[in-house]
């Protein structure tokens, strides 16, 4: 989608926002930036959002110094994953979801994260956190509550129901 994803998070964030709204709000952008281009398409938007216990939020990780410190940080703690989706048709949100994921992160050694992160890093630059939990990620966990789906970035389940109804999926 054509649009600066990182001017946007920052007046947002500037407006407080809640997690959730965020996610919301980029689903919405990137979404709308295209249907302008597509007026006849039916468009998906999709966003995610990592927020931590105490409202912190990352970005995707763009080096291994920062992926230690995103691991290090969400080290011993529970973080939520928001990933929301937003449909446009006729250049009108006709529907949106935000699916919520929780995660408790193990309190893992430093050696276990260089070695985790030798074997993990470049793959995991487009993960925001630094872990991909349908891979090695996993083993950072204690806990995971939710789906995979909502994991890797899409309220998948509720968007294949709507899709359904809207007949764009066979039911
Ligand atoms: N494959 C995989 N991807 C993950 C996992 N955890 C997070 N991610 C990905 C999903 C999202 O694409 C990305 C979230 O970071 P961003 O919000 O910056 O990327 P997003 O794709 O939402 O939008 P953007 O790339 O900024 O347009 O991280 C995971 O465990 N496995």
């Amino acid at each position: 989608a054509p649009v600066d994803e990182d001017a946007a998070k920052a007046s947002l964030r500037a407006e407080r926002l809640a997690p959730r709204d965020l996610a919301d709000a980029l689903a919405d952008l990137k979404a709308q930036a295209v249907a302008r281009r597509h007026p006849d398409r039916l468009v998906l938007g999709a966003d995610q959002i990592l927020a931590l216990d105490d409202g912190t939020t990352l970005d995707k990780p763009t080096s291994r110094a920062e992926a230690a410190d995103q691991l290090r940080l969400l080290r011993g703690r529970t973080h939520r994953l928001l990933s929301a989706a937003v449909l446009i048709a006729e250049g009108r949100a006709i529907w949106r979801h935000v699916e919520e994921a929780r995660l408790s992160v193990r309190a893992f050694s430093d050696a276990f994260l260089e070695d985790y992160l030798d074997a993990e890093w470049p793959a995991i630059a487009g993960c925001v956190g630094g872990y991909r939990v349908e891979g090695r990620g996993v083993t950072l966990f204690e806990r995971i509550e939710g789906t995979q789906a909502a994991i890797v970035g899409l309220p998948l389940l509720p968007l294949l129901a709507q899709l359904r109804r809207l007949g764009v999926m066979p039911s």
